[in-house]
């Protein structure tokens, strides 16, 4: 019948062009990895024809193709004559194309979601494979800065803005999981807490933004005196803790004096201004004695106090 051959000639025709023009990379390929099809897509951002890859072997034109774990699904889609499909969360991409979308231009290279058709031929045995090659570069991108943006949100909840030590919040959480460790475990803790003297007396005088900057350099001397495992917050105003964990008391007080005596001996220069203050310690090894965090939080803080009755610019241990 010549008017059913031309009516799917002509289907046969627009399918063609469909293939051809569509966004998404196809590729068929024999059981032995040679190109049999290469559409559009894949000439334009490969820059190779069709012509040029036919018969080809896909891991000789793309070397940087982990060729193992191809080889397995596509078995796998062969064997069981089922599709397989890999996103670019867990391969950001299968071939290495530049980047073209204009919107996301930041990113390198073009993500890829995978998928891999078995194609049967007229016995129902699998005799290729359909590779299609989805762009989705929007989506990888958008959600990888919506997850920049979830972590820097995270960070910046647990941190203190002006000294970048943890808040008190988040400082007080890891107190209370450093009681509990010592309840469940033992082994020496201390706690320090400290508070700049007279600190109203020098916002008065220098006013709130030199204040701000003794603030942050008495966070800054302490950080430096700190191991990795110590942690310390700004729990108040000017008044700040330290948790030393596996630290007893003498190597508390050791570390105390050192912050003690960097911040006594050194002016902090500060508009010109050069300003000289002291801190006051209250230090707190845990026993078995306080009920739970809040209850040793009191204990160095009492120390703290003791300090300031003292006379200020001092270490009290509390007993
Ligand atoms: N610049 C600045 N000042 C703060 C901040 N937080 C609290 N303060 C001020 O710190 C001062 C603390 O004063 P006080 O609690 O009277 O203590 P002090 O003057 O340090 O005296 P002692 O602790 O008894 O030695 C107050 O004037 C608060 O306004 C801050 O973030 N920046």
């Amino acid at each position: 019948m010549p008017s059913l051959n031309s009516e799917s000639l002509s289907s046969f025709h627009w399918m063609a062009n469909m293939v051809e023009s569509v966004e998404v990379g196809l590729v068929v390929l024999d059981l032995d990895f040679r190109v049999q099809m290469w559409n559009g897509f894949m000439e334009h951002h490969s820059g190779m024809t069709a012509s040029k890859v036919h018969n080809q072997v896909l891991f000789e034109l793309f070397p940087d193709i982990p060729r193992a774990w191809l080889s397995s699904k596509v078995e796998a889609v062969t064997q069981l004559n089922t599709r397989a499909f890999t996103s670019w969360e867990q391969r950001p991409y299968l071939l290495r194309f530049r980047n073209t979308r204009p919107i996301t231009g930041t990113e390198e290279f073009m993500y890829q979601n995978l998928t891999i058709s078995p194609l049967c031929g007229p016995s129902g045995k699998v005799e290729k494979v359909c590779l299609m090659i989805y762009d989705v570069t929007d989506i990888a991108s958008n959600k990888r800065a919506l997850e920049r943006a979830n972590d820097q949100l995270a960070k910046l909840s647990m941190i203190d803005r002006l000294t970048g030590l943890l808040n008190r919040g988040t400082w007080e959480n890891l107190l209370d999981a450093e009681f509990s460790r010592y309840r469940r475990y033992g082994s020496n803790s201390t706690l320090v807490m400290f508070d700049i003297d007279h600190f109203k007396a020098i916002n008065d005088r220098f006013g709130h933004l030199v204040g701000d900057e003794v603030i942050r350099h008495t966070a800054a001397t302490t950080r430096s005196h700190l191991r990795h495992s110590d942690s310390a917050g700004r729990y108040g105003g000017e008044e700040f803790g330290i948790i030393l964990p596996e630290t007893d008391t003498e190597g508390a007080l050791t570390i105390c004096k050192r912050i003690l005596n960097a911040i006594s001996r050194e002016p902090v220069t500060v508009d010109s201004h050069n300003i000289t203050y002291t801190i006051s310690i209250g230090v707190a090894p845990l026993t078995d004695r306080p009920k739970n965090y809040m209850a040793w939080l009191e204990q160095a803080d009492q120390a703290m106090y003791s300090a300031k009755q003292a006379g200020r610019n001092q270490i009290v241990t509390f007993s």
